[in-house]
This record gives structure tokens, sequence and C-alpha cells, in this order.
């Protein structure tokens, strides 16, 4: 238990700060490195707990991986040299590792087993069982077959067509993962487009794989090769620190090396349509992965209409936005992020009790939140429900609230952002 206690307000947030690497291309990196053969270097890689449980669930394949200060090294002889893990795979809090491992497991002819924590074991797992069963994945579990712990018997899997019914680049990844190893061609088909980052990276590891009006397209290609992979800044951890000098009077703040691939900015377009003024420069594209600086000036802001194709664009940093509306001048809306209350807490509940205990005034609705601004936030004691996204957001709460802001359990932080209140003091004055 990591007990948190912050005193309120703070003075701007000014200067430059660079947010460690993006977790969803370090699993993605970890994966593809340990399925090619050669030699994979990734540098900035996110040291996160969540990247590390895919890391020694290789590590349990017989995967080599050395890790130091700035890089991840794998050393790999491909699938054909696995060997079946003697014990179960402890899969931690991390849904991208259970969803995307599935994926992975169901091609390989292994017997493997797998557990997670409290908050994993509850996490729906039948919408990537279903469609690999469908390509003849043997999976069984709890709850039927739809939750952890779950044992897979892999190998022999066909590739097939399938439709996502929910709008999850986790699912699109786990089929994807699963047709790369399995025979014949492999189709996914995206009516909303999800973050990329396994498309990209199957690229960058030499894969075939094309991508035509949502219509993803791969065939059996184990041959993949070792190759050098250098991650970008967290979009969803800048997010904390872009909403917060979006939101602290006189704040002009620079985050440097983030993350720009097209379809995770949906929080700088939020930002900017409440009438944040933020700006881009230094872009560049590296393995087809966009990265820049991005500078945040504070202006005042306006309550906006939250929905639709958006949501996968932000979803992860609705927590941080749902704070900076509290901020914003009338009333903001967010609807059709029903998912929020699958993540690792039911976030909508979670994102509402904390800024209701703050001062705010919130009310959740089935499928997302309105929130009424402009709020004076008290500060108080809230619940981060375990969940680093929540917790990170009820300290960035801190910056704006009259009394301390008493936070039960900061732990979950080191998942997607170990250092975050190192970063935090440096730019603020009031710890
Ligand atoms: O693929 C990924 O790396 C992720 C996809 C998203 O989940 P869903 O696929 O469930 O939307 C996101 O919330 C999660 O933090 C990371
Ligand atoms: C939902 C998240 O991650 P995961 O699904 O990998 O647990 C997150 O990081 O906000």
């Amino acid at each position: 238990m990591k007990h948190a206690v912050l005193n309120p307000a703070s003075g701007p947030l000014i200067g430059e700060i660079q947010v460690p690497g993006d977790k969803s291309i370090t699993h993605r990196a970890i994966i593809l490195g340990s399925l090619a053969t050669g030699t994979t270097v990734i540098t900035n890689f996110l040291a996160g707990e969540d990247c590390m449980r895919t890391a020694d669930a290789f590590r349990q394949l017989g995967v080599q991986i050395e890790q130091n200060d700035t890089s991840l090294k794998i050393h790999s002889n491909g699938p054909d040299a696995f060997k079946e893990p003697v014990a179960p795979l402890n899969l931690g809090n991390s849904g991208t590792t259970a969803r995307l491992m599935l994926g992975v497991l169901a091609g390989l002819p292994l017997f493997t087993t797998v557990y997670g924590d409290t908050s994993l074991t509850s996490r729906p797992m039948d919408r990537v069982v279903r469609p690999l069963k469908k390509m003849g994945a043997r999976i069984d579990g709890c709850a039927s077959g739809s939750l952890l712990p779950m044992a897979i018997r892999g190998g022999g899997l066909k590739g097939m067509q399938y439709t996502l019914p929910v709008q999850s680049a986790q699912v699109k990844s786990a089929v994807l993962l699963g047709g790369l190893l399995a025979d014949g061609l492999t189709e996914v088909i995206e009516k909303t487009p999800t973050r990329n980052h396994t498309e990209k990276m199957l690229r960058a590891f030499g894969t075939d794989i094309s991508e035509t009006d949502g219509r993803i397209r791969l065939t059996n290609q184990t041959a993949l090769k070792g190759t050098d992979v250098h991650v970008p800044g967290d979009i969803s951890s800048a997010a904390f620190f872009m909403a917060a000098a979006a939101i602290v009077p006189g704040s002009q703040l620079t985050l440097v090396n983030v993350g720009l691939n097209e379809t995770r900015t949906g929080v700088i377009d939020v930002l900017k349509q409440m009438g944040a003024s933020i700006t881009v420069s230094n872009q560049q594209v590296m393995a087809g992965e966009s990265f820049g600086d991005v500078t945040v000036t504070q202006q005042n802001l306006q309550g906006i209409i939250i929905e639709g194709d958006i949501i996968p664009k932000l979803i992860d940093e609705l927590p941080i936005i749902a704070l900076a509306a509290t901020q914003a001048e009338g009333q903001t809306v967010i609807r059709d992020a029903g998912e929020l209350r699958l993540k690792e807490t039911d976030r909508i509940e979670a994102i509402t009790d904390g800024l209701i205990r703050l001062g705010a005034r919130v009310t959740q609705t089935e499928d997302g939140m309105i929130i009424r601004g402009t709020s004076r936030l008290t500060g108080g004691k809230a619940s981060a429900y375990n969940d680093h996204r929540i917790a990170m957001m009820l300290a960035v709460a801190s910056l704006r609230a009259s009394h301390d802001v008493v936070i039960d359990d900061t732990s979950s932080i080191d998942i997607s952002y170990p250092g975050f209140f190192r970063d935090l003091r440096k730019l603020t004055s009031n710890w």
C-alpha cells in the first residue's frame, strides 16, 4: 500500500518533460521480438509491471530476454524452439498481456496455463476465446471458458475472416497473432479504427500484412526477423501532464518525444476542442510510428460532447479528460464509452466516485458520464480502486484542489508510469 497525501494547488507547470515509453508498443515489441528469429533490441521500452509480465511469459517459454536501464535485448530462435512452460504464466494485472498472449499461445503447439490478479480474473476473455476457437483453438477456463485462469492446448489453427464485434485493439491483435501462426489467410474487419500498433510492428518485423478500408489481411509467416525497435513516449501517460497544463493557470509545458500514432491522438483533439492551446513540433516517423513534441498552453476550457468513433482513440485518457472537464465551463457529456466498465476496474464508477469525493459534479450514465463545470475542487479522501489511471487522475486533481487530496493506494501507478511522482514533483512546487 502506498498511501499518498497531496498538498493542494501549485504554481504553473512550466518546462519540458519526457514520459516513459509506450505500453502498447512495448508489449508488441516484446511479443514480436520473441516470435522472431535473431536479436531484437528495444530502446526506451516501458519497464512498467504490465510489460514485464509479457517479458516474463516469454522467458518461461525459453526466450532469452536481458533487461538493463536503457534497453531490452531479446535473443530468440523463433517459436519452433519454444519449450513448454513447467509452471502457469502469471499475467498480473495486464489485459493486453492476457488477450495478446492467448492469441500467441493458441497458435503454438504447446500446453500452457495462465492466470492473473483479482482484477484480471474478472475481465472478459471470451471476446478473444470465441474467435480463437473458431480458428480451431482448444482453450478452457473459469466461467465456461470466459475468465482466467485458463488452459490452452495450442497449435493447428486455421486462418479465418472475422468482423470485430467490439472496438478492441486487444481482440484484433489476438486474432492477428493467432493468424500469424495459423494455416491460410486471416482477415480481420474493423468498422471503427482501434490502435494499430500490432499491424505497424508486424510490418516492421517483415510480415506481409495489408490493410484496406478496415480489412486487415495476413497469412502464416513464422519467419519474422529480429529487428531493433525504438519506443516513443506513451501518449496515455503524457495525457496526465497535458491535462494538468491545460487546467493549471499560467502553465506552458512541452512533452518531448510523445507517440502520435493517428489511432491514439484523441486526447489532443478533445483538449483542443475544449479550447486548450496545443501545438506539435519536431514530428518524425520511425517504423511507421509517428512521434513529436507536444506543447500545451493553459487557456479557459469549455465543456463539449465526446462520443462515437473518437472513443477508441482516447479510451485510456477518459479518466484525465473527465478531470479536465470539471475545470471547463458548462457541461461535458461522454457517451459510447461502456468499455470503460471492463478495464482494470469499472472506470465509470471509479471516475465518478473519485471526482465527487473531491468536490466535482459528475453523474454516471450507462456508457459514460455527465460532468458539470466549472467545479472548485475541495480535495478529500478518494480511492484509486487499484487502477493506475484513476490514481494518476486523482494526483493531478490535487493541482486544482483547495485542500489535501488523500489517495488510499498509489502503488498501481507502477503498472504504466514508474516515476510518475518524480515527474509531477519536478513540475510542481507542492511537495
Ligand atoms: O491493445 C492495447 O495495447 C490496448 C488496447 C485497449 O484495450 P481494448 O482493446 O480492450 O480496447 C486499451 O484500453 C489498453 O490499455 C491497451
Ligand atoms: C486498460 C489498460 O490496460 P490493460 O487492458 O492492458 O490492462 C490501461 O492501461 O489503461
